[in-house]
């Protein structure tokens, strides 16, 4: 299996304080990763750097063989990435944003609108298309997100919550689409809802005080104790809390 995405001693420290400590996985075509933690743990932090919004203090990071770094362009062809939050520029409308995005990318005429169509389509935009996307609840704006994410269709999504802020049934749909897109890209999504990993993803990496203390299978990370809950806890709670 060809690694898409290959981090390698990954680490930020913000002064003194080190976010992200000595991070390394590597994520295959056809791969879903979860990158689970507690609040803090380091996942968004991780995510920037991999998405090139963040310079790393050490370590390295390589999309479709592309340091993110020496070669953020290429590196970020080949790349959708789904930022915490709203999307910016929250005055444009749904449409105006996507086609924004899609001009960005180098599409025009046929292509933007095909594109920006099948993005809509995607992520059920279409009913929303000509509201401004400030005047849109949380969980349509992390579709919109979701949606510029996906424009050029990337071999590799880099998705930080992207069920945050969905009702059960826009979850459902948003899972059922990641799943639709695994078999042909390498995908990380971060994510605090433990079912999420059983339901959408081959692989668990999880992380707390920006460590990596699992990598495993959804079921390897299952079997080591009672409930995820409390395998959670046992991995990312300091020993003396978990007990
Ligand atoms: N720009 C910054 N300056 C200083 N500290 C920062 C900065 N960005 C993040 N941090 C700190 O780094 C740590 C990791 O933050 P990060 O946002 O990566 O965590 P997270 O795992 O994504 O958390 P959450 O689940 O709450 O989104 C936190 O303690 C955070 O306060």
């Amino acid at each position: 299996m060809t690694a898409l995405i290959e981090i390698e001693r990954l680490t930020k420290r913000f002064g003194a304080f080190t976010a992200v400590d000595d991070v390394s996985f590597t994520v295959a075509k056809g791969e879903v990763v979860g990158f689970l933690g507690p609040n803090g743990a380091g996942k968004s932090t991780t995510m920037r750097m991999l998405a090139g919004f963040m310079t790393p203090t050490s370590g390295t990071a390589r999309i479709c063989g592309d340091d993110v770094v020496d070669k953020p362009v290429a590196a970020k062809r080949h790349l959708g990435f789904l930022p915490e939050g709203a999307p910016t520029y929250p005055e444009m409308t749904v449409t105006g944003f996507l086609e924004f995005c899609g001009r960005a990318r180098g599409f025009h005429r046929s292509e933007l609108q095909d594109r920006v169509a099948k993005a809509m389509a995607l992520t059920q935009l279409e009913g929303v298309r000509l509201q401004p996307v400030e005047t849109l609840s949380k969980g349509f704006k992390r579709r919109v997100g979701l949606a510029a994410a996906l424009l050029h269709d990337p071999a590799v999504l880099v998705l930080d919550e992207p069920t945050d802020g969905l009702d059960p049934n826009q979850k459902h749909d948003v899972r059922n689409l990641i799943l639709a897109m695994a078999p042909t890209k390498a995908i990380v999504i971060s994510t605090h809802i433990l079912e999420e990993v059983g339901a959408v993803c081959s692989r668990a990496v999880v992380i707390a005080r920006g460590r990596v203390v699992a990598d495993e299978t959804p079921a390897e990370l299952a079997a080591r104790g009672p409930s995820m809950d409390a395998v959670f806890r046992s991995l990312t709670l300091p020993a003396a809390e978990a007990a």
